[in-house]
């Protein structure tokens, strides 16, 4: 019998992982890891055991039956090789530090009881080393990489496994299944996928995404029908929300990377205007962002602590715990910085151009360590991703590879008037805000705090001049580079 261990390769559809094994019939597996559970959090668990629920019910119209088990995956798969008699065992590839050593561990393990297993390359078209420089070095400048990786032939999408390739999970399957868990204190299984609550999560606070493949394929579908041609123009605009919202699908894998892609060159032979199509590779070129920085990671699994970047000497943050919590609660006085981090809260998600902008307040205007803003992101986002989530941060935060130069700080005022200059983005979100003019919310810092009052009383004031912290954060980074 062939295994597949899902991991973050949740859908049955163009799966490289689950078309790696021979051609005996497959029994798919998903196993709650506690060291993975130790760092979720509720916004992430919900999409992703709503994404588990959806694709158990894909088996099952296959008659077939995803297996649910708890605990350490090394010992959760020796002990079904040895129950079930395994073959092969497939995984699809995960880049991280902490995924790395499982996967060793599991492999070793694996190669001691006799099975064969196959790590297959699934959630990007480029593994992280395969686009190098002439000398095979990894690249350190997006522009380079992107160049390459556009150049590269991507795969095909695999055909999905049909019922007769799949395992019947029948009263003998299931009393060997039982025989191999049930016999360690330290494993568990589930008859079907288990509530936050057994997983010992509270409920998110926000409204979280639906998740599965449906989902994924109608939002790709929606999103290439149209925003995909405005995306190029109007993407930095948060009022229009013209993204594809796939962050979260893309990490969990409730779809594959190559349908993703087909269906933009889809759009691209479709396109009325080179307008249109350079609209499309704008939006392929985010694809390449994210695989980008999942060749950072694999290539430097410190970063996920450490800056990527060293300086001379150490960045001497400050360490402000009001500033960091008005940060977080979205009350700087700073309106589309408080429209952002409050959309974090409500909705589990926040626009690309207002991640930048609050990563660079908290960075370079409250001169607040990356880290803590990592952290709360790594809490609060239904698409976080580790890749994704740290070259944000370290990119904003002038410690990244190919990062925003350290002297150049987003002023937080001019970038809420360019990017949302009607202030709808912002009102949507600020309820104090309401009723007030959109110039008077982008001069918010230069008011009186009397005029402040009478157009919004219970709106915060600034907690920090943007003016003299800019010339703070410079001096800041001058003194880590070792500048006199
Ligand atoms: C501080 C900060 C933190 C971030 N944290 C995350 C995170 O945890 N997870 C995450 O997926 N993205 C993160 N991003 C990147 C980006 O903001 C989100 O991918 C995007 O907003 C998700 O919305 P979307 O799916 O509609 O994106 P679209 O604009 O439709 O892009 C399509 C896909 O491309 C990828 N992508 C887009 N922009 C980037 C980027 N700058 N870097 C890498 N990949 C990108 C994502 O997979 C995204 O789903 C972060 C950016 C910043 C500045």
């Amino acid at each position: 019998m062939h295994l597949h261990w899902h991991r973050r390769d949740l859908r049955l559809s163009d799966n490289l992982g689950l078309n790696a094994g021979p051609e005996s019939a497959t029994l798919p597996l998903f196993v709650f890891d506690p060291a993975v559970l130790d760092n979720a959090a509720p916004p992430r668990m919900a999409f992703l055991l709503d994404s588990l629920r959806k694709l158990n019910s894909e088996y099952r119209d296959r008659d077939s039956e995803l297996l649910l088990a708890h605990g350490s995956p090394t010992t959760v798969l020796s002990s079904l090789a040895e129950n079930l008699d395994l073959s092969t065992v497939t995984w699809c590839r995960d880049y991280s530090g902490l995924a790395r050593d499982r996967d060793a561990a599991v492999r070793r393990e694996l190669d001691e009881a006799g099975v064969d297993r196959e790590p297959v390359d699934d959630a990007v078209h480029h593994r992280p080393g395969e686009i190098t420089t002439n000398d095979g070095d990894p690249y350190k400048v997006f522009t380079y990489f992107s160049r390459k990786w556009h150049d590269r032939e991507k795969d095909e999408i695999p055909p999905s496994p049909g019922r007769e390739e799949l395992v019947t999970v029948d009263g003998i399957v299931l009393e060997q299944i039982a025989s191999a868990i049930d016999a360690h204190e330290d494993l568990g299984r589930y008859s079907s996928v288990p509530t936050l609550a057994e997983l010992g999560f509270d409920e998110p606070d926000a409204a979280i995404p639906e998740g599965g493949t449906e989902r994924a394929r109608q939002l790709l579908d929606s999103f290439c029908e149209s925003d995909i041609y405005r995306y190029a123009e109007r993407r930095d605009y948060p009022a229009d929300d013209c993204s594809s919202r796939l962050s979260a699908h893309l990490k969990y894998g409730t779809i594959g990377i190559r349908t993703v892609y087909e269906a933009t060159e889809r759009a691209k032979s479709e396109a009325d205007s080179d307008e249109e199509r350079e609209s499309v590779e704008e939006f392929q070129d985010q694809l390449a962002w994210r695989e980008f920085y999942t060749q950072v990671l694999w290539d430097r699994p410190d970063v996920v602590t450490n800056n990527f970047k060293s300086y001379e000497n150490d960045i001497e943050w400050r360490e402000d715990g009001e500033d960091l919590q008005a940060w977080k609660d979205g009350e700087t006085g700073y309106p589309i910085v408080d429209a952002g981090m409050r959309q974090l809260r409500e909705e589990a998600f926040m626009h690309n151009r207002v991640r930048m902008i609050v990563a660079s307040f908290l960075t370079k205007d409250l001169l607040i360590d990356w880290r803590e803003g990592y952290d709360w992101f790594r809490t609060k986002l239904v698409d976080h991703d580790t890749a994704n989530d740290n070259g944000g941060w370290q990119w904003a935060a002038s410690t990244g590879t190919d990062a925003q130069p350290y002297f150049r700080v987003f002023n937080p005022m001019t970038q809420g008037e360019r990017y949302d200059p009607d202030a709808k983005y912002i009102k949507r979100y600020v309820e104090e805000l309401q009723g007030v003019p959109a110039d008077v919310i982008h001069s918010w810092h230069e008011l009186e705090p009397g005029t402040r009052r009478m157009h919004a009383a219970d709106y915060a004031h600034p907690i920090v001049d943007h003016s003299e912290r800019r010339e703070q954060a410079i001096a800041m980074f001058e003194q880590a580079r070792g500048d006199d």
